[in-house]
């Protein structure tokens, strides 16, 4: 079976599997500010050339923030659900690492439907570099897994990476515009094959293909 004969269904509520999910709704708008300074703070640490007294001051403004917000916590596995222009729901974990609208360490990548999959447009600061004035290969790689893991689960089909092969064209920029696409381009049983490309201005820097394993409804 391929994927143009395989129905697409409405992605599953992971509720049914136990799982928490809090609707985008219910994430206070001062939390969604609260991480992007967050990350502002995290590339201003990560650059700074601020004295000693500078530093010293802010490491006490910050353990004091951390302090202030650290009564309660979120459970790990918490779920977002987004409803898309169409009614329908779905799902992302609240602080995947890649696209959690709660988490600063994520970059966050932003994934919309278009044509026959998801593409999202990024712009990655020195908090992502691996060599100098370029993104760390690690991070090409979990961009274009959640980008991968994300077309499935948006064709009705969400599950596992189960392998994952990157091939880097050429160097990928910091602090330029990125372009990530992706699409399922097959299926067979449970498994479910997708491919995407990272661009900078409309060249290939990346590209990557999976097989994703359909999580299994039957047990
Ligand atoms: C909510 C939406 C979010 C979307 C974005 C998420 C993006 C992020 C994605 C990730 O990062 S996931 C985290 C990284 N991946 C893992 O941790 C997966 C760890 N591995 C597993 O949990 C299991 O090995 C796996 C679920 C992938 C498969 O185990 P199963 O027991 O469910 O499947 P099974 O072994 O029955 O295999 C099903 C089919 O897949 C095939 N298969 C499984 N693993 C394979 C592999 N590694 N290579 C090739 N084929 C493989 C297997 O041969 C078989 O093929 P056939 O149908 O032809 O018989």
């Amino acid at each position: 079976m391929t994927v143009h004969d395989q129905p697409v269904a409405e992605t599953p509520d992971p509720r049914e599997f136990g799982l928490s999910v809090l609707p985008e709704h219910e994430i206070p708008s001062e939390l969604t500010a609260l991480v992007a300074d967050v990350r502002a703070l995290v590339d201003a640490v990560a650059h700074t050339e601020a004295g000693p007294e500078d530093l010293a001051e802010a490491r006490a403004s910050v353990a004091a923030a951390t302090e202030r917000i650290s009564g309660t916590r979120r459970e790990t596995g918490a779920l977002m659900e987004q409803t898309r222009p169409d009614g329908t729901a779905e799902y992302g974990t609240l602080t995947n690492v890649v696209s959690g609208v709660t988490n600063p360490a994520s970059p966050p990548l932003q994934l919309e439907r278009s044509g026959d999959g998801l593409r999202a447009e990024i712009t990655l600061n020195g908090v992502y570099q691996g060599p100098p004035g370029l993104v760390h290969g690690g991070w090409i790689a979990a961009i274009l897994d959640q980008a991968l893991g994300g077309a499935a689960s948006a064709a009705g089909m969400p599950g596992m990476t189960a392998n994952l092969d990157v091939n880097y064209r050429s160097p990928t920029p910091l602090h330029a515009p990125l372009e990530v696409t992706a699409r399922v381009t097959g299926t067979e049983r449970r498994k479910v094959f997708v491919s995407g490309e990272v661009r900078h201005n409309g060249t290939v820097t990346a590209e990557g293909t999976a097989l994703m394993v359909r999580f299994d409804a039957s047990g």
